[in-house]
């Protein structure tokens, strides 16, 4: 494979800033950060300090995969705004392979549900290489990240049109990123002439009554998903659609439901490093996915899609310098998924008594959390004899979660049953559901 001839001209590096920075929830097409951003500049010194790692080995099971340059080095981070960061060799075109896995998974969650998926996969951690020879006891691979899993899982995507899976799993995969994959026809020819063992684990799952349809044409597909070319830019577009509930936050494209990138890195953190997993979760702590050809894929929930390329991997088939910049991105800028969250500011905008009236104000998004914190609040009114009505006041309120709708409507109800005249004030409509 020419490798010159993998390397996309740079996207626009323009500053331009989104059309509402105030907002900071604009979306951005193509919003890329110049080196003056101080992210860059994180990501910058990130690069810097693993740059000097020099362990690890470029896979060459699949032959074509050997040719990659150790030296090579890209990351790109896009936030939850679509906002684009990218250093190194990020324009470098490089395999899926792996990090394939949890997008094929989503496609068939989102098509056939969570239960019909794992009747034929299981979701338990393996602790085996991605290429282990196992079933649980009910006969299905122990995980969708693993390759007997991913093959299982490619074998259940549907399509109306035989024949035409693979189209359905581009496209899919194509919307995560925010533009058109192709395969590279290299490293898909390579991988089909010397992949044996994955149709053995093919073989294996249909004894175990799990895969659907034929071998041969799961493997292909399979195959193909892992040879669709990437930069780490798309990794990072793709990480942060499932960061942020499925959509792509630079085109705006509702890819998956919420709940399927739910599940999606729920996968993804229990079971996407392989046998290093436990490692992962205790040293960098963000749904992730890696591949051989040196990809690594990690998806801060709410916050951030990270992509990382470096071609040597440990023994575990991870990235050194890719697992080495993950480890610093996440204990630096406090990534961790169980990292406790800021105190969110309270949703009580104002709280007043004037006379025997109560008057609270309520602000911003109520969600669960916000809503204990306001009728715990109205509940001391009860308690208060002074207090013989209440107003409460949405003007400030931006949406109210359907749990909290629940708790207010039933701590309303306990003020009127308690004898204290409640009112709501509600323009926007917010208690709709
Ligand atoms: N870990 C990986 O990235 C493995 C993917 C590769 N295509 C294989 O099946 O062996």
């Amino acid at each position: 494979m020419d490798h010159a001839a993998n390397v996309r001209p740079a996207g626009p590096r323009t500053a331009e800033s989104p059309a509402d920075p105030a907002s900071g929830t604009q979306r951005n097409d193509d919003w890329e950060a110049d080196d003056s951003s101080p992210v860059i500049q994180v990501l910058e010194k990130i690069r810097a300090e693993v740059a000097g790692l020099s362990g690890g080995r470029v896979a060459d099971y699949i032959p074509e995969l050997a040719h990659a340059d150790p030296g090579l080095f890209g990351v790109a981070a896009v936030s939850a705004h679509g906002r684009s960061y990218c250093v190194g060799d990020a324009d470098y075109a490089f395999t899926l392979q792996s990090i394939s896995k949890p997008f094929v998974y989503a496609i068939a969650v989102e098509q056939l549900g969570l239960d019909v998926v794992h009747e034929h996969v299981g979701a338990e951690p393996s602790g085996e290489p991605f290429n282990a020879i196992s079933l649980d006891e009910r006969g299905r691979p122990e995980n969708p990240m693993i390759n007997a899993g991913a093959i299982v899982t490619t074998s259940l995507v549907e399509n109306s049109e035989p024949g035409k899976r693979f189209e359905r799993i581009r496209s899919v995969l194509s919307e995560f990123a925010g533009r058109e994959l192709e395969v590279d026809e290299d490293v898909y020819r390579s991988e089909t002439e010397t992949g044996h063992r994955n149709r053995a684990l093919g073989y294996l799952s249909l004894a175990g009554g799990v895969l659907v349809g034929s071998v041969e044409d799961a493997v292909q597909d399979y195959f193909r998903q892992c040879a669709l070319s990437v930069t780490v830019r798309d990794l990072a577009v793709m990480a942060a659609t499932l960061a942020v509930g499925g959509v792509n936050p630079v085109t705006g494209e509702q890819v998956v439901s919420q709940r399927t990138a739910r599940h999606t890195l729920s996968i993804m953190s229990s079971c996407g490093m392989y046998d290093r997993a436990g490692e992962w979760g205790l040293r960098v702590g963000i749904p992730a996915k890696s591949g051989v050809s040196g990809g690594i894929l990690a998806a801060a929930p709410g916050a951030f899609g990270v992509g990382v390329f470096s071609p040597p991997l440990d023994d575990a088939g991870n990235s050194v310098r890719g697992v080495a910049a993950l480890e610093r991105l996440s204990d630096d800028y406090d990534l961790h998924m169980l990292q406790m969250p800021a105190e969110p500011p309270s949703p009580m905008h104002s709280v007043t008594r004037d006379g025997t009236r109560l008057e609270v104000r309520l602000r911003g998004e109520i969600d669960f959390l916000a809503a204990e914190q306001v009728v715990s609040r109205l509940a001391e009114a009860i308690d208060d004899s002074r207090v013989k009505s209440v107003s409460v006041a949405l003007e400030r309120v931006s949406g109210l979660s359907d749990a909290a709708r629940g708790l207010l409507a039933a701590e309303l109800t306990e003020l009127a049953d308690a004898g204290v005249d409640a009112t709501v004030s509600d323009p926007r409509g917010v208690r709709e559901p």
